[in-house]
């Protein structure tokens, strides 16, 4: 045995310090690799719309329904089952309602924490008591691993059982119990969440999103376009902040931004109150001030890059300002505001010296803002710009190609970057952009590449050719607004691409998949999310409210189980107070989508093939304490 393998097993037998334990541990393990799979639930596209969010997670997309169904259908009405989800989502909120309509509250309470206790017993099978243990609050640990594992139908038991349940009525302690157990529910439910992408702009409560996916068990994030620019901002990015500001603005979403992260944007509103003096509102002005300075601030990033072959998107030199024209791509388009106090034609990029003190100030506060920094060293440490998981491949909006349907090789200074390589490089680029030391050149290329992430013409996030805000802004002719779509979307309606991206990151399997954001589903115009012959999955969770009118329903989520993958798609959520008094649910429809044929077990996932690494070492640990190599402790 080489010193190195002596020495890990020496270390390893500091945990497992005797053979008897050694063997347990292996035992535990196989046990494990033998139980069905844990359930993964993907969302996508949640756009700051915390309400909804926080009930797609309450109802794990229709998961817990099902659970209540298959024990109670038989025996309670539907409206009862319906009453008891919304108990298990909203178990505060629902309690104070019912607690003001029940007649006999004490037998009330007895039934339900029943209820309660069989629902949860049913989430928990699937999984070792251990695991179950570690998922259960301290402080009900103890007596809800008693009920789970005492069926109140064992004669011997019963007594014992019924006087648990008593004793929690009689000390008051039930809705505190009620409580506890929705959580252990929803807890074991699902037991890995992924997150494709945009959890900020648009709807009003990114940070509330945020602060719950902190607070979840196990989590992980694909970078969407709209995150990449929150932490472009974090980072300190001037063009990123400008960015933010303009959709922050457009969507009069600055409470948000100056409540929930502390963000000082009194210095834009003085300035655009002086600078722009039409008769429109404060905010319009806003709103103007911060997209013309990110236009000048994206002119400068342009031009320190010109790897990122972007000059098309040098837009204010184009401007005519004697005739009120600008020639985008070839044609000219007459401009629908005339005011551009701020911008000198011989000079159309440099910021005027109030637009720098602006932009400085609100590099200071968002580089100080605690809360957003917080959120935004989660969104780097738990997510990536792509993940591979269970067989699967995750990433929010594409992986670049030619018109050929080639990989597209991106130049970074004469070395050629695509496919995977190109991901990975990406990834670390960004890091780079946060992590390097401020000042450096490093940093300074990180940074700007955060930017060209979120809107560059190839980049993996945004894939489309260009951002058309300053279209949408100044010009009224809707041709200008079309932003075309990478290649990659069209070539992935095959399966043979879809296949060689999948191999290109190393999936062949059979249960192989893409699984991609970004794009809203347009189900009203007969749209499918299940594009490639099957092979990708478009779960755009369509949360956002201003794109409800064109895909017709909220959008998709999607869970894989030890059954297979299933597509859910949803409603609109009808609003928190409606959800609970009224115990409307998002309507959630299955579709259906990829049957195993048989249950698929942990042994044929990621982490069963971490678990069997763990068996090896202490197989080869065991025979190290039988041949003498290492001794017992
Ligand atoms: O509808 P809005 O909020 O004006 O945003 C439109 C812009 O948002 C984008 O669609 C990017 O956001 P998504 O990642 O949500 O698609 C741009 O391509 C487009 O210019
Ligand atoms: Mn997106």
């Amino acid at each position: 045995m080489s010193e190195t393998n002596t020495k890990y097993l020496e270390l390893l037998s500091l945990k497992y310090p005797t053979v008897q334990e050694a063997c347990t541990e292996i035992i535990n393990l196989q046990a494990i690799l033998n139980l069905p799979k844990g359930t993964e639930h993907f969302v996508s596209d949640i756009h700051g719309e915390a309400d909804a969010f926080c009930h797609i997670l309450n109802n794990a997309s229709g998961v817990i329904r099902e659970k209540v169904d298959m024990l109670f259908e038989k025996t309670l009405s539907s409206k009862e089952r319906t009453e008891l989800c919304t108990l298990i989502y909203y178990p505060e909120r629902k309690l104070e309602n019912i607690k003001k309509n029940a007649d006999d509250l004490a037998e009330w309470y007895r039934i339900t924490l029943y209820r309660m206790i069989d629902i949860c017993r049913l989430c928990a099978s699937k999984y070792t008591r251990s695991k179950v243990r570690k998922a259960l609050p301290k402080d009900f640990e103890y007596i809800i691993d008693e009920l789970l594992h005492t069926s109140h139908g064992d004669k011997d038991k019963q007594g014992y059982y019924e006087h648990i349940i008593s004793t929690i009525i009689e000390i008051g302690r039930s809705d505190a119990f009620i409580t506890a157990l929705a959580g252990v529910i929803k807890r074991l439910v699902v037991d890995r969440l992924h997150v494709v992408g945009d959890v900020f702009d648009r709807g009003p409560h990114a940070d509330v999103i945020l602060d719950k996916l902190m607070a979840h068990h196990a989590v992980d994030i694909q970078w969407g376009n709209h995150d990449i620019l929150w932490m472009g901002a974090a980072a300190g990015s001037a063009a990123c902040i400008a960015c933010v500001l303009n959709i922050s603005t457009k969507y009069s979403n600055i409470d948000f931004v100056e409540t929930a992260y502390g963000i000082n944007l009194r210095p834009l509103a003085l300035f655009a109150q002086e600078t722009y003096t039409d008769d429109t509102d404060l905010l319009d002005h806003m709103h103007k001030a911060i997209a013309i300075i990110q236009f000048k601030l994206e002119g400068q990033t342009i031009m320190r890059h010109p790897e990122y072959d972007m000059d098309d998107r040098l837009i204010l030199d184009k401007i005519d300002f004697d005739k009120m024209t600008v020639l985008i791509d070839g044609k000219t388009y007459g401009l629908n505001d005339h005011d551009f106090p701020t911008i000198d034609p011989k000079h159309p990029y440099n910021l005027t010296q109030e637009e720098a003190e602006v932009v400085s100030q609100l590099i200071y506060s968002f580089m100080q803002s605690e809360k957003l920094q917080r959120h935004v060293k989660f969104l780097f440490s738990q997510g990536s710009i792509y993940l591979t998981f269970n067989g699967n491949l995750l990433f929010h909006g594409c992986i670049p190609m030619t018109k050929e349907g080639e990989f597209y090789p991106f130049d970074f200074g004469g070395v050629c970057r695509k496919g995977k390589e190109l991901m990975d490089y990406a990834d670390a680029l960004a890091r780079q952009g946060y992590y390097a030391k401020e000042g450096t050149q490093a940093r300074q290329t990180g940074r700007d590449f955060l930017w060209y992430l979120w809107c560059g013409k190839r980049s993996p996030l945004f894939g489309r050719s260009k951002i058309a805000t300053f279209e949408r802004m100044f010009i009224d002719d809707k041709d200008s607004w079309t932003e075309v779509k990478d290649p990659y979307y069209h070539w992935v309606e095959q399966q043979d691409t879809c296949e060689k991206i999948l191999h290109e990151f190393e999936l062949d399997g059979k249960y192989s998949h893409i699984v991609n954001g970004h794009v809203p589903v347009r189900s009203k115009d007969g749209e499918l999310p299940v594009r490639g012959g099957g092979k990708l999955i478009v779960i755009d969770g369509g949360f956002c409210r201003a794109y409800h009118k064109q895909t017709g329903i909220a959008g998709y989520t999607m869970f894989y189980n030890s059954y297979g993958i299933r597509l859910v798609s949803h409603e609109p959520f009808p609003g928190l107070s409606d959800a609970v008094l009224n115990n409307k649910d998002i309507l959630s429809t299955y579709v259906v989508f990829d049957t195993a044929q048989e249950r698929i077990t942990v042994g044929e996932t990621d982490v069963g093939r971490a678990l069997q690494n763990d068996i090896d070492d202490l197989t080869a640990l065991l025979d190290a304490y039988r041949d003498g190599t290492v001794k017992e402790k």
